[in-house]
């Protein structure tokens, strides 16, 4: 039997260079794209069926965001196979960051610096907005929507004799200061992407509590910091080029500079975990 893996926000980032990766290591595979615009998750498919023209890929529409479309998209692949090996939770957003330059630079004197560009602690803040389902949109995409996903996948991760595994694309700008259960969509405050994030680990901590005895195994995994689109928001891709040279710098001082999707995504199949980083 040929394993089953899915991908949300399989379209772009990480979530494509992820795919790529685990049809280098297994072409045979079906995996399925998880995308809510079909156009750039056709345009994935086109690009992944380039270098493996033989490889099964399905795509599925899928807005994290919005529960009544993850129920759908659960109800389809419910219909579409019958096993799910590994269900990657990688879509995410960061909307609208902002950098405080002032902590950056007292960050840049202190003895704290290679945390501060490892976790981004005190730099980032974010304004989120409340979306059609009256959450929070961060809250919503980053964590809600996955876990609704995986609840309703249970049928077919929880099987017996059978092993799987959810992974979710966790961050080490995930902080436990960020997050309160008192607000856990993060209404009030201004990390909303760190707070999504911890409470990603929480979940998957409390996912493996009650379902690694039906065969389900939940990992959080960051892949560093990474030239996305979700990092071109933060700043311009050209700027993000013009200092690549400082970037290599800092790379020798934290690992988490892995700056290429490639070697990003390279941290998220246990398959892979063993390869070098390549640049
Ligand atoms: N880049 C980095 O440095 C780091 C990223 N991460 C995490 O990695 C993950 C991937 O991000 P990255 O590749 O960097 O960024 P990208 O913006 O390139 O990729 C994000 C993906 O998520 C999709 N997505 C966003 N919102 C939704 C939604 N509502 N429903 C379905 N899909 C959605 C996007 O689709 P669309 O193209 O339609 O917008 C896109 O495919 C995120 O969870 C992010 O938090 C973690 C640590 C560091
Ligand atoms: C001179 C430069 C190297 C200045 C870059 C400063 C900041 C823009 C970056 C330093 C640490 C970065 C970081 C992230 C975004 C960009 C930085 C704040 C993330 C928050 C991106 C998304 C994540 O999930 C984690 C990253 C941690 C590090």
């Amino acid at each position: 039997m040929e394993k089953v893996i899915l991908v949300t926000g399989a379209n772009s980032g990480i979530g494509l260079a992820l795919c790529e990766r685990l049809l280098c290591e297994d072409s045979r595979l079906q995996l399925c794209l998880a995308c809510r615009n079909m156009q750039r998750a056709e345009a994935a498919r086109s690009a992944l069926l380039t270098s493996h023209p033989d490889a099964h890929i399905d795509l599925l529409h899928l807005d994290v965001g919005s529960v009544r479309s993850v129920l759908h998209a659960a109800h389809k692949v419910k219909a579409r196979y019958n096993r799910l090996d590994y269900l990657y939770l990688n879509a995410g957003i960061m909307p609208n960051p902002q950098i405080d330059i002032k902590a950056f630079f007292k960050g840049l004197f202190s003895s704290n610096v290679v945390k501060m560009f490892a976790t981004a602690e005190g730099l980032l803040t974010q304004q989120d907005r409340v979306n059609k389902d009256g959450l929070q949109e961060v809250f919503a995409t980053n964590l809600f929507g996955h876990f609704v996903l995986v609840r309703e996948l249970d049928s077919i991760l929880c099987q017996a004799g059978q092993t799987s595994r959810v992974v979710w694309t966790s961050s080490s700008n995930a902080r436990r200061s960020a997050f309160s259960l008192e607000d856990v969509q993060h209404r009030l405050g201004t990390e909303p992407y760190a707070s999504s994030k911890y409470a990603s680990d929480l979940i998957s901590l409390a996912l493996n509590r009650h379902n690694n005895s039906q065969g389900l195994y939940s990992s959080v995994i960051c892949p560093g910091l990474v030239m996305t689109n979700l990092t071109y928001g933060i700043l311009p891709s050209f700027f993000w080029t013009l200092i690549m040279p400082i970037m290599y710098l800092i790379r020798i001082f934290t690992h988490t500079f892995t700056l290429t999707p490639y070697n990003g995504a390279g941290a998220l199949s246990p398959w892979i975990r063993g390869q070098s980083i390549t640049v």
